[in-house]
């Protein structure tokens, strides 16, 4: 069976410990192949750490399914990583960096079949000189085809609660500026396309938040909503693309109303991801659409207060696992 990559993510944060702890309990779950790619001595170093007795063996995508059941499967990736859980260490930001990269080389060869990051720790990778905002954007940029990016849409899912920001790591300052049209337009297109083709939905409906209070308020309280939200919706609307808004953030997340909604399409990241964390931190996935490889995440980040302990939940990761393993299984 073609395996999952599974990228390492920041050795001093939970996303090595929480791989390794899943792994061990893969028999129990029931858990799809998978392949990490990262560091085998920091992994056997790290699951030594966790009292975790994991066998970690240098493999490639191709024999990682075989492996699968007597030992961790991990494709190597050379450099420095010490196991310091909590004390990041800009010098291991190469590993990390060059551990996504494989990965997604290896599903577009169609070695493996999705993809689920680790967190990342932001901070750490931009002391390093790492230039994209986050895994989202890394990955459109990995997989452009002919200098071409695909434009990568984060969203939070939990259950039938979807979330999306429309901007993503930006100062708050910045993010009126960035609303325009046209971003509304292109990821309304392809929220509904994937809530299709990767959700099975067959007619997505989607609540677009206004930016302001009470979505502007008809215009006394801010007017991007009606200069630049509703004219979008109107041709989103043209299109044949079933979304309506723009609504009040603050009430659209009453459940009664979101559950009318196959997704909501927020304005900035706070909108998005608080009510997800809110009712769902143990079992949100970040999933990426509008990439040609299925990319799927935990909701939480690096947690340096619980690396290295074992207390972290391994709950977000699983439902990251499962549903890759769901989206390329349907689309096998
Ligand atoms: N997909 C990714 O790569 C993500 C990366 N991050 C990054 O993580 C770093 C830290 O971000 P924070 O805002 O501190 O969020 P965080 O999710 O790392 O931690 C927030 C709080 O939740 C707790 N927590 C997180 N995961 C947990 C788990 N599995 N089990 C139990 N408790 C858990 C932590 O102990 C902490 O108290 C940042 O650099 C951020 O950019 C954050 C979210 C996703
Ligand atoms: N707040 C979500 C987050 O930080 C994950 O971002 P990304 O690394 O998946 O782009």
């Amino acid at each position: 069976m073609t395996p999952l990559a599974i990228s390492m993510g920041e050795p001093a944060g939970i996303g090595p410990d929480v791989i390794l702890a899943l792994f061990a309990r893969r028999a129990e779950l029931r858990l799809p192949p998978f392949i990490v790619f990262g560091h085998t001595a920091f992994l056997e170093a790290r699951a030594q750490r966790l009292g975790l007795a994991i066998d970690v063996v240098a493999a490639q995508p191709g024999n990682a399914a075989a492996l699968f059941g007597s030992a961790l499967p991990v494709f190597n990736i050379g450099g420095m990583v010490e196991d310091r859980p909590g004390e990041p260490d800009t010098g291991a930001a190469g590993v990390v960096i060059a551990a996504i990269e494989q990965a997604v080389s290896a599903v577009r060869m169609g070695a493996c079949r999705g993809l689920v990051t680790a967190p990342i720790h932001k901070g750490v990778l931009y002391g390093a000189g790492f230039t994209h905002p986050g895994h989202t954007e890394f990955l459109a940029a990995l997989c452009a085809e002919n200098g071409v990016e695909p434009l990568p849409v984060m969203m939070l899912a939990h259950e039938d609660l979807r979330t999306v920001p429309l901007t993503i790591h930006v100062p708050i300052k910045d993010v009126p500026q960035l609303i325009t049209g046209r971003l509304i337009l292109e990821t309304l297109r392809v929220i509904a396309r994937d809530l299709r083709a990767r959700f099975g939905l067959a007619a997505p409906r989607i609540a677009v938040a206004g930016l302001n209070p009470h979505a502007g308020e008809g215009g006394t309280i801010g007017r991007e909503e009606i200069e630049i939200i509703i004219p979008a919706l109107e041709r989103a609307r043209a299109e044949g693309i079933d979304a309506v808004g723009p609504l009040p953030g603050d009430t659209l997340f009453f459940p009664r109303h979101w559950r009318q909604f196959d997704a909501v399409l927020a304005m900035y990241h706070d909108q998005a991801l608080i009510p997800i964390k809110t009712v769902a931190f143990d079992a949100g996935v970040n999933v990426t659409l509008g990439l040609p490889i299925v990319r799927t995440s935990p909701d939480h980040g690096t947690a340096f207060d619980l690396a290295g302990t074992g207390k972290a939940s391994t709950s977000s990761f699983l439902a990251a696992i499962a549903m890759a393993d769901q989206m390329t299984t349907k689309s096998a």
